[in-house]
């Protein structure tokens, strides 16, 4: 292994005959790797020492500040150029690293290939790009537009892509002759062409826009390229890319084996996420040689890692499974914890479907009268459900008599809403709008699950069940972000209640919210307090009762807003249906009631009346795309990659 320069090592034996290095660099912090018989290193352990302390639990007391997210060693101590320091305080204001960051970027500046795992939040962006940023601003001769690219981040969305960018664009103030730029679906080809032809430094993509320049722009210069990043790596796999991340690796090979004038162009991978899991496997496999792993729990590392010839993996473009493959590595997510954030506090909410629609209303309302400016997030199932609501939530006002004050919107704060559905330009004005306000509400889809760092964000609410765990995970890692405090709610139907089963495999436990109580806090007109019987169901709480009467007058005299009904209606039992593996035991659409889930989008009707509507309108569709011949399909939830990237 090729140690950093400012680090002295220490190499010992572990009980489990694998071999230890304790890397300590001048400023104290100290980092032990731990190597296995494959030949792969994993981090054990990291902390700060100083003169007068004897106990590596002091050492690690003293490492972690603010609840074990900062590292007690400076950015410069990591190894870091100081004009590099000197940015990222003045312009970014970072006063030093936070642990993922002291961990990774001492692994980065030495070349290692590398896996990290760390919760949602904790500054995975700096500490793959600010080594990436430390190298090439010292390159001799100085990097130059007509030398191409030397790094590429590959991100799932393009609101990420657009993240890492702005990132990058502030990171590289000082080093103007590193030119950052990005490509990605709904933006315009050409003028990525011109931008391409010109040449960009550190390169930002999403998969399908990549691989598309890859084979259509022939002035796309990546001889030079030394990094790879996946960010999100698991995600990038779920959205069905593994067939292109082949593709782009074959494109750019494994290693850079080129002769350029640049000296130090070996190449080195790294992939990230919150949530590393068995999918990563064969992209690791392909992609990473000889790994660093930070924060890779022992529990997900299977134990036939140092025996090649018994695993099996699957490849990255198909489910099949891949005997002839031999990784390096081998992650397995089964009842493995992940890493949150120890101050989140996590909640949920056992409401019966026919009422759903009342309690968001009541809760967001509730939570803006308690805190005026603050920001919350709201995820749904579907792209139709993300628009029925923001109408909704736009429109509708409390009527009289429901409240003292007369004719009020629902939501008094600005609204957002984000899917993958939306024109490209509407995404970004709400990325940027809901970033810059201090008050506002987001709906959305996953597509603002992964890596988005709005700040501020005080509360997620799941109206619909994320699935999958790890994207629970990342939904509520949109808040508590860097320390901070934040909440998270999880809507529950009671036959959905087993759900919290599934999540507590995974080490997360949530707490009950109290519905009742905040439902009383409601003020109603003509009827006095103690006039609500102590024990009333939810369903049938007086308050509960109005309102949803009130948003069903509302949505059955407004067309378009039966319309928009009636679609996040038909989209939400087909989302329902969707739920793979275990889940599909927990989320059975057989045992919904129809009626009630009508219900809870404001609809009178009957299902079977929403049924046939659904059929007649799917009917209408395709006959419409026959005869347009149009191959581009509304998805009504988003499985779909194109929608995303
Ligand atoms: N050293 C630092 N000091 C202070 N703030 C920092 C530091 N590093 C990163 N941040 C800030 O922390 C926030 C979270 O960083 P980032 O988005 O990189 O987290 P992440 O680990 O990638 O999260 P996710 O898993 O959700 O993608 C950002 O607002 C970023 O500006």
């Amino acid at each position: 292994m090729t140690l950093p320069r400012y680090c002295c090592c220490k190499s010992t034996q572990s009980s489990r005959g694998l071999g230890v290095i304790s890397l300590s660099s001048p400023s104290s912090s100290i980092i032990s790797y731990e190597f296995m018989s494959s030949g792969m290193a994993r981090r054990i352990i990291c902390g700060a020492i100083s003169g007068t302390m004897n106990s590596k639990a002091e050492a690690l007391g003293m490492m972690e500040k603010k609840e074990g997210i900062f590292a007690s060693c400076s950015f410069s101590s990591l190894g870091l150029e100081q004009s590099l320091c000197d940015q990222l305080k003045d312009r970014m204001g970072f006063e030093g690293p936070t642990l993922v960051q002291a961990e990774a970027i001492p692994v980065i500046l030495s070349g290692r290939h590398l896996l990290v795992n760390a919760a949602t939040g904790t500054g995975k962006t700096i500490a793959y790009l600010a080594p990436i940023i430390h190298h090439l601003q010292k390159y001799d001769p100085r990097v130059d537009r007509s030398s191409g690219t030397f790094a590429l981040v590959l991100v799932p969305t393009r609101e990420l892509c657009m993240q890492v960018y702005e990132i990058l664009q502030k990171l590289l103030h000082r080093f103007h002759w590193i030119v950052p730029g990005y490509v990605m679906g709904g933006e315009s080809r050409s003028k990525e062409k011109a931008r391409l032809r010109k040449g960009i430094s550190i390169l930002v993509a999403t998969p399908g826009r990549l691989l598309d320049h890859l084979k259509k722009t022939a002035s796309f210069m990546h001889t030079n390229l030394r990094w790879i990043i996946f960010d999100e790596a698991d995600r990038i796999l779920e959205l069905g890319y593994g067939k292109q991340i082949e593709e782009i690796l074959d494109f750019l090979g494994s290693t850079n084996n080129t002769v350029s004038k640049y000296s130090h162009s070996q190449r080195q991978n790294l992939l990230l996420s919150a949530t590393l899991n068995e999918k990563v496997n064969h992209l690791a496999q392909i992609s990473l040689e000889n790994p660093v792993l930070i924060g890779i729990d022992e529990k997900k590392i299977s134990s036939r890692v140092s025996k090649p010839s018994e695993t099996s993996i699957t490849s990255l473009g198909s489910d099949e499974v891949d005997e002839s493959e031999s990784p390096d590595i081998l992650l397995c997510n089964a009842d493995a914890d992940y890493n949150m954030p120890t101050q989140l506090v996590q909640t949920y909410v056992k409401v019966p479907c026919g009422s759903r629609l009342v309690v968001l209303l009541s809760i967001l309302n509730n939570l803006f009268a308690k805190k005026a400016s603050q920001k919350i997030v709201v995820f749904f199932s579907t792209c139709d459900a993300v628009d029925f609501h923001y109408s909704l939530l736009s429109e509708f006002q409390w009527p009289s008599g429901l409240e003292k004050v007369d004719k009020q919107r629902a939501i008094k704060c600005k609204t957002f809403r984000l899917h993958g559905n939306m024109e490209h330009d509407g995404r970004k004005t709400t990325f940027q709008g809901f970033r810059t306000e201090k008050s506002a509400l987001l709906l959305c889809t996953d597509v603002a699950a992964r890596g988005l760092d709005f700040p501020n964000v005080t509360y997620i609410i799941q109206y619909d069940s994320p699935g999958e765990a790890s994207e629970y995970v990342h939904r509520v890692g949109r808040t508590a972000r860097l320390g901070e405090k934040g909440d998270a709610l999880l809507f529950l139907q009671p036959i959905e209640i087993d759900y919290l089963q599934d999540l507590k495999k995974h080490g997360v436990s949530l707490k009950e919210y109290p519905l009742l109580k905040m439902l009383d806090s409601f003020p109603l007109y003509g009827i006095q307090k103690h006039q609500i019987k102590k024990f009333v169901s939810i369903e049938m709480h007086p308050w509960v009762l109005s309102l949803q009467k009130a948003l069903e007058t509302f949505i059955s005299v407004e067309q378009k807003m039966k319309q928009l009904a009636k679609d996040a209606f038909c989209s939400w039992i087909r989302a329902y249906t969707a739920h793979r593996g275990e889940l599909k035991a927990i989320f059975m659409v057989k045992k919904l009631h129809l009626g009630h889930v009508a219900r809870s989008f404001g609809l009178r009707e009957q299902p079977s009346l929403v049924g046939r509507s659904f059929q007649m309108e799917s009917k209408k569709r395709k006959n419409n795309q026959k005869q347009k011949g149009n191959s581009k399909r509304r998805k009504p939830y988003e499985t779909n990659m194109s929608e995303y990237c």
